[in-house]
């Protein structure tokens, strides 16, 4: 597999924090999930890739352009489409006029070639039928789907996407996955998200960070096949387990060490993310 992205050694603090800890990694195209619990350092580590701060240490290249000079920044970014955590769209913008605008900064200067690539990346998002209703007028969803539409702009090689399914319902959620998955067909996307089923269903290989570091790399088989055998169900609750809850169906479903006997249940990739959290950091890959 060609790799696409590789860094080695990013740490980044802010004040006595260490948002970032000596990560490396290395992508391919395709997409990759980034899982973590609140603080974990994915937005951080989004933030580097796409040049938007400066790592304090550490290197890293995007398709051969290397950041730390100023020529390749530039060419780093104009393979970049970056959905941030809280993207900003003026509401009283129609989809057209705001990814035109973008497409104006990402330097399409032409107007009619421009406006082509507009409206490729508006059907590439299903965005087609309201590309002239205002976005204040659009659900969540479809705002999202216009973030992601102005990332795509000039067809970068590496999507960088902060959380784009939070606060979606499902239905939406699955559209935008498609969404996602066909822009990973040719391109390498780094999807940091909350959502264990988004990269169960979407990704062909999942990093885990806490603390500012890698703690698991590898697919997500990988991950859920870390929980074979350590998921089982109790009527009340075990104190022995790492973490368990309570069931829509009134008794416990665990995750840990099971006791002799136990009732052991078919792990999910959520159980091997829980018990990567709770796990060794040194244990980093599958
Ligand atoms: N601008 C900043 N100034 C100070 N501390 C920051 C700043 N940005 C992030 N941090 C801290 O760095 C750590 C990593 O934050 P980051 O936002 O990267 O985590 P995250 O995994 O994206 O979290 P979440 O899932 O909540 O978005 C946290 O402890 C956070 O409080």
């Amino acid at each position: 597999m060609t790799v696409t992205v590789s860094a080695s050694g990013l740490s980044l603090r802010y004040g006595g924090t260490r948002a970032l800890d000596e990560v490396s990694l290395r992508l391919s195209r395709g997409v990759t999930g980034l899982l973590g619990p609140n603080g974990a350092g994915k937005t951080t580590l989004l933030r580097v890739l796409a040049t938007a701060v400066p790592a304090d240490r550490g290197a890293f290249t995007v398709l051969g352009h290397d950041p730390a000079t100023a020529r390749g920044r530039q060419e780093l970014r104009r393979e970049l489409g970056y959905l941030p955590q809280t993207p900003g769209f003026h509401p009283d913008f129609t989809p057209f006029a705001f990814v035109d605008y973008v497409a104006i900064l990402k330097e399409l200067t032409d107007r009619a070639a421009r406006h082509r690539e507009v409206r490729r990346v508006l059907d590439e998002a299903d965005l087609a039928e309201v590309r002239g209703t205002r976005i204040k007028k659009l659900s969540g969803g479809m705002r999202q789907r216009v973030a992601l539409a102005a990332a795509l702009v000039g067809d970068p090689g590496f999507l960088v996407l902060d959380e784009p399914t939070v606060g979606l319902d499902p239905e939406q959620r699955m559209r935008f996955r498609e969404v996602i998955a066909r822009a990973g067909e040719d391109r390498t996307v780094l999807l940091s998200t909350h959502q264990t089923e988004d990269v169960a269903m979407l990704c062909h290989r999942v990093l885990v960070m806490a603390g500012g570091r890698i703690r698991f790399d590898g697919t997500p088989a990988e991950l859920t096949a870390r929980a074979a055998g350590r998921v089982w169900s109790s009527t009340g609750r075990d104190p022995g387990a790492k973490a368990g809850w309570r069931t829509g169906a009134g008794g416990f479903r665990n995750v840990g060490d099971p006791p002799e006997g136990a009732d052991l249940l078919e792990p999910t990739l959520e159980d091997g993310y829980l018990l990567t959290l709770d796990g060794d950091p040194a244990e980093v890959t599958a």
